[in-house]
């Protein structure tokens, strides 16, 4: 079907000198946005967001291995590193001035049960990772998860009877968790579980066993978001979920209950807050940041990593414009800083003086 295209203005009878074209178009206005933008210094002058190395927090992924890296399939870029590795990349990012790293660790199979046994050993793969990074980068911050889910079978993040998540019962080992962690080594423990009162567990926890100075950032808003796909392949919990996680993670339809999530983790003693997925939560975050006033991070996922990197490299995407722009909107939504598996790419961007 052909389209019908229709002459928005009148086609002019006879030419007119350009001069007087310009007057006679001219709307007159005042305020022209435009001015601001007609140069790159000017641009900068009134730039109202920058992104800096200190807003980056580096997720990076651990296993048990004699081979230095392997290949995660669904987040090109991204390796499982084995801990002599993870304390060099922990050097680069402290040499790039990225403040923190939050490490994740992928469990070999056979250790995995259904109470998470193996998260509480203060030899598995977290706690000595974590020592060696210590020994060995001493001026990085390390984030760990009170997490259950790479250690249990079933790939919850807590415990089960039945089909049921138990609440009270899972907070009791994450809090075991959060000490052996804290022991090792831990800056700030990051609770991401969502059970109801892990947070006051956990700072009790701390407090009383002498890690009064031990941070605790919770993943206060945890969305049950289908944005985590990649990461459930990278520490191998995909093949090892059952059912989903909905639960005890937050409906991506609700806003509201993030305040009371929020509220309540602040009130239990969290010292920072963070709102996961990212991009599609910004709402969320600006809403908690206004609310609170609170140090606020944002995760940009696995998930979220893996669209801009698969439209990148498919060609279809400038991945590091896309991967600039969405961290700026991180921080223009208010997020005090953001988790990205891009940070060490960043960092160098920003280095070279992007
Ligand atoms: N507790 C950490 C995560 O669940 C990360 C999810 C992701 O990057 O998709
Ligand atoms: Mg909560």
């Amino acid at each position: 079907m052909a389209f019908r295209v229709v002459q928005p203005f009148p086609a002019p009878q006879a030419r007119q000198d350009e001069a007087s074209v310009q007057r006679a178009d001219s709307l007159g206005l005042t305020r022209r946005m435009r001015r601001n933008r007609k140069a790159d210094w000017s641009r900068r002058l009134v730039r109202e967001t920058v992104l800096t190395t200190n807003d980056l927090i580096w997720p990076l992924f651990l296993i048990d291995s004699s081979q230095a890296r392997s290949a995660i399939a669904w987040m090109p870029g991204v390796d499982r590193l084995n801990i002599e590795e993870a304390v060099r990349q922990a050097a680069h990012a402290a040499s790039l001035g990225i403040p923190a790293i939050a490490p994740f660790p992928f469990v070999e199979k056979s250790l995995r049960d259904a109470t998470a046994t193996e998260a509480l050993n203060t030899r598995n793969l977290m706690c000595r990772a974590v020592r060696a990074i210590k020994a060995e980068v001493p001026q990085i911050g390390i984030i760990c998860d009170a997490a259950l889910d790479p250690y249990t079978s079933h790939g919850h993040d807590g415990v089960m009877e039945g089909e049921r998540i138990l609440n009270d019962a899972s907070v009791h080992i994450l809090t075991q968790q959060a000490l052996a962690l804290a022991d090792a080594g831990a800056d700030v423990i990051a609770p991401s579980d969502m059970m109801d009162g892990r947070v006051a567990a956990i700072r009790a926890a701390l407090d009383a066993s002498g890690h009064e100075e031990v941070q605790i950032m919770a993943y206060a808003a945890k969305y049950a978001s289908a944005y985590y796909g990649p990461f459930r392949d990278a520490i191998g919990t995909n093949a090892t979920l059952i059912g989903d996680k909905r639960t005890y993670q937050m409906d991506p339809a609700n806003s509201d209950e993030a305040i009371a999530e929020v509220a309540l983790d602040l009130e239990e003693g969290a010292d920072m807050v963070m709102i996961k997925p990212g991009l599609p939560y910004l709402d969320i975050i600006a809403r908690v940041k206004d609310h609170f006033r609170v140090p606020t991070f944002a995760y940009q996922v696995s998930g979220e990593y893996a669209m801009i990197m698969a439209a990148s490299l498919n060609g279809w995407l400038d991945g590091d414009k896309a991967m600039l722009e969405s961290l700026t909107a991180f921080k223009r939504a208010g997020a005090d800083g953001v988790l990205t598996y891009f940070a060490p790419r960043v960092a160098e961007i920003l280095r070279a003086g992007a």
